[in-house]
């Protein structure tokens, strides 16, 4: 990449690189997926080849898994791994309780099995993924290929039972054909606008067959790190509110800049 980065790049990697700070020597890491996910793995890595950090990673995605690789952490199956000391990932939405929206990559599947096999799971996010009620953002859900239309009908009928007010549900396309997810699924998007009862709506979707998961993460996320355009970072506790403001330096790590395609 050339030339400045852009304030939504800077936001997304002060975050990142001040997410890292919570990973130590010999930790079992959940590394997520997305742009901002990418500037932490490529974080790590710098780590694991400057200073010798030692930790084994557990990607969510075959993206994540490709990268993990090429920066030099060493990456292991969450089945060898067992539990995770620490998972740090993207979001697409977080609210006051740290309330997710994930999925917008299409690795909510496997990202929310692995963050709920961690310690910890730490989201970063540039500021504008903060919201007051989640809902903005469609609200992916994976479903089997086999039946999607009638899980597609039964999902639109459970959303009229529940008074939910947008009931627009659309499927995931790549070019002509339905996105396919890493676990050979399809994503339909949920159009609401605004989710009243997040953790209500998360239990109900979860009951219809033919869903697989769904994208609100309730409950699961510890701490959000939230990076500012000017370079600003933010880290929000569950438990103890806004706990450190500060500014870093993005310049200092020119050499994370180079091959930024994803
Ligand atoms: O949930 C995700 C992928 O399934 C991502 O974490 C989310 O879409 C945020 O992506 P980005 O960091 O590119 O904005």
């Amino acid at each position: 990449m050339t030339g400045e980065l852009s304030p939504i790049d800077k936001a997304k990697f002060v975050a990142a690189k001040r997410a890292v700070d919570f990973v130590e020597d010999g930790m079992r890491v959940g590394l997520g997926t997305g742009s901002t996910a990418a500037w932490m793995v490529r974080c790590l890595g710098e780590m694991v080849r400057d200073d010798g950090l030692k930790i084994r990673g557990v990607p969510t995605s075959t993206r994540t898994a490709a990268l993990a690789r090429e920066v030099g952490i060493e990456v292991i199956s969450l089945d060898e791994a067992r539990w995770l000391d620490l998972t740090i990932d993207g979001a697409d939405e977080f609210d006051g309780d740290l309330n997710l929206i994930k999925g917008g990559g299409g690795a909510l599947l496997q990202e929310k099995i692995v963050a709920t096999a961690s310690d910890q799971m730490i989201v970063i996010a540039d500021v504008g993924k903060e919201v007051e009620t989640l809902g903005a953002f469609p609200l992916p859900i994976e479903v089997i290929p086999f039946g999607w239309q009638t899980t597609k009908a039964l999902v639109e009928e459970m959303l009229i039972s529940m008074d939910v007010l947008g009931r627009n549900v659309t499927l995931r396309m790549n070019g002509d054909a339905p996105f396919v997810t890493d676990e050979g699924n399809h994503i339909l998007d949920l159009h609401l606008n605004r989710i009243g009862n997040a953790r209500q709506l998360s239990m109900v979707l979860n009951q219809v067959p033919g869903v697989v998961e769904n994208g609100l993460f309730i409950d699961i996320c510890d701490v959000v790190v939230v990076g500012y355009g000017d370079g600003r970072v933010e880290t929000r506790d569950i438990n103890e509110g806004t706990v450190q403001t500060d500014r870093l330096d993005f310049v200092e790590s020119e050499n994370l800049f180079a091959d930024l395609d994803d």
